[in-house]
């Protein structure tokens, strides 16, 4: 269940990017993801055509990730052929059947969103059950449970996540340099594999990111794996 190297690598997505030297700035700081909000109520929005713009300047083995909220699957797969090489990020209500429905044309690969409920309430929250039901997804992004769906800065409780879970997480939520590494280092040893995600830890302004933000958060994540490596 665990990593199976001491050296691994945590993955990192930066997320809710509007702009080119944004693009590039996640790019040259080593993202493995970039995500673009498809969520029409988002102030980091973007169209499918823009998050189409946006991909082409990515090299290759980085992932565009779309984020939907809610969306009909046709929208979702015209999406996933606009932009060649993304994954669907399901970030609203969607059942495990929606998701399927919506990615099986082409056999793209997705992410699912499981909103965890700020303090105590997330104990209440069944990530064992949740992950078994979303069996097909590539990966359980665990993001903190907001109005709005997501983007929202909030932190929920790690500690009330369960000590095994056999599934790729990606720790998101309120992620900033300052806490990444804790992160890390409390939830790796508990799942498959972990990785990171972050929007507003990194901007200076909701879709706006900062280039010294980004790279502050990529040092703090290798510096969390070398410790961990030791
Ligand atoms: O980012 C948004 O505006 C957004 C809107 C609606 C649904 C999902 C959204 N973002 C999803 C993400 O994957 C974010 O990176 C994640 O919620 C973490 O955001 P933050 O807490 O701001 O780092």
């Amino acid at each position: 269940m665990t990593p199976s190297s001491a050296t691994f690598r945590t993955r990192i997505k930066i997320c809710g990017l509007t702009r080119e030297q944004d693009v590039d700035a996640a790019v040259d700081a080593g993202a493995d993801a970039v995500g673009f909000v498809l969520y029409a109520k988002s102030p980091r929005a973007v169209t499918v055509e823009r998050a189409a713009e946006l991909a082409r300047r990515l090299p290759p083995f980085v992932v565009p990730v779309l984020l939907f909220v809610n969306e009909a699957p046709d929208r979702v797969q015209a999406g996933l052929v606009a932009v060649p090489g993304s994954m669907a990020q399901f970030h609203g209500d969607e059942t495990p059947e929606l998701c399927g429905q919506s990615t099986a044309e082409g056999g793209h690969r997705w992410l699912r969103a499981a909103r965890i409920p700020l303090g105590a309430a997330g104990a209440g929250f069944d990530l064992l059950n949740y992950a078994a039901s979303y069996s097909q997804a590539s990966a359980i992004l665990l993001d903190a449970h907001v109005d709005g769906y997501g983007g929202a800065g909030k932190v929920f409780d790690w500690s009330l996540l369960p000590t095994a879970v056999d599934a790729h997480l990606v720790l998101s939520g309120g992620l900033a340099p300052a806490n990444v590494g804790d992160g890390i280092a409390l939830l790796r040893p508990r799942c498959r594999s972990l990785s990171v995600d972050v929007s507003s830890g990194v901007e200076t302004a909701k879709g706006i990111k900062d280039g010294d933000k980004i790279r502050e958060f990529v040092a703090a994540v290798r510096a969390a794996d070398a410790l961990l490596a030791r």
